[in-house]
């Protein structure tokens, strides 16, 4: 399994209590697949994908990621797992305002250490990939929102992860606009066998994925929930 999370258990203090944020929490996700979760605000959804993405260790339970053990891991082991095999996109693109489209993703590569001939061409392949050919050089202010996130899309696939972690991709974005960034990802999970988990509020788009689960309380179960806020 390329992503795995196995009886999870995570907590913030709060006061002189503790809030269970992730309880119990067990989810594997395959090459391939594309999982979307669910759930009310509060529910626990960006802690669950800031334990994914190795951001957060938990108080109880394992992390599995491209077969890695991480939940145990030091500081340096888990930003190397997060460099070398996990891609985040998060809900605003957080685009650097004077780079190129190309220069957003180029940067990436850059601090990996890859050499600029081998990185752009991959560059230039992952913008044709979303659909931004021709486009290379423009700058966000010069992008529609539906372009920035595919920048932000493309830059997070410049590591070739094997993990892809998404937070409300479709926020800024109007509902065919949306389709189309749900649509890109399911694609792009498929071509390069990623294993995706995308939090969405958006039940439009769970039609294009493989796995909907819904998170509660803290706990998370299959199928889509009957409410989402
Ligand atoms: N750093 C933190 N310290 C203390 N409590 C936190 C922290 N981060 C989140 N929480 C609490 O943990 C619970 C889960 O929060 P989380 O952000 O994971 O929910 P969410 O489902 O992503 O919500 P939303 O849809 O509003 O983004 C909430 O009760 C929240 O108040």
């Amino acid at each position: 399994m390329t992503l795995a999370l196995t009886d999870v258990v995570l907590t913030y203090p709060d006061g002189d209590r503790t809030l269970t944020a992730l309880d119990h929490v067990s989810l594997t996700v395959a090459p391939g697949e594309f999982a979307a979760v669910v759930g009310p605000s509060g529910s626990g959804k960006s802690s669950l994908l800031a334990v994914a993405a190795t951001l957060i260790t938990p108080s109880e339970g394992t992390v599995s990621v491209a077969g890695q053990d991480v939940s145990r891991a030091g500081q340096a082991a888990r930003t190397r797992v997060r460099r070398d095999h996990i891609g985040i996109v998060f809900q605003q693109a957080n685009l650097l305002p004077s780079l190129t489209a190309l220069d957003q993703l180029l940067v990436m590569a850059h601090l990996a250490g890859e050499s600029p001939r081998t990185a752009s061409s991959r560059a230039r392949e992952l913008l044709l990939a979303v659909d931004l050919g021709g486009k290379e050089h423009k700058r966000p202010h010069q992008l529609s929102g539906g372009e920035r996130q595919r920048v932000n899309i493309a830059r997070a696939l410049m590591n070739s992860p094997a993990v892809l972690l998404v937070d409300e991709p479709t926020s800024a974005l109007d509902h065919r606009r949306g389709e189309q960034i749900v649509s890109l990802l399911a694609d792009l999970t498929q071509k390069n066998d990623l294993a995706t988990v995308m939090v969405t509020h958006d039940l439009a788009t769970l039609a294009m994925v493989d796995t909907v689960l819904s998170m509660s309380d803290g706990r998370l179960s299959e199928g889509a929930a009957t409410q989402v806020a």
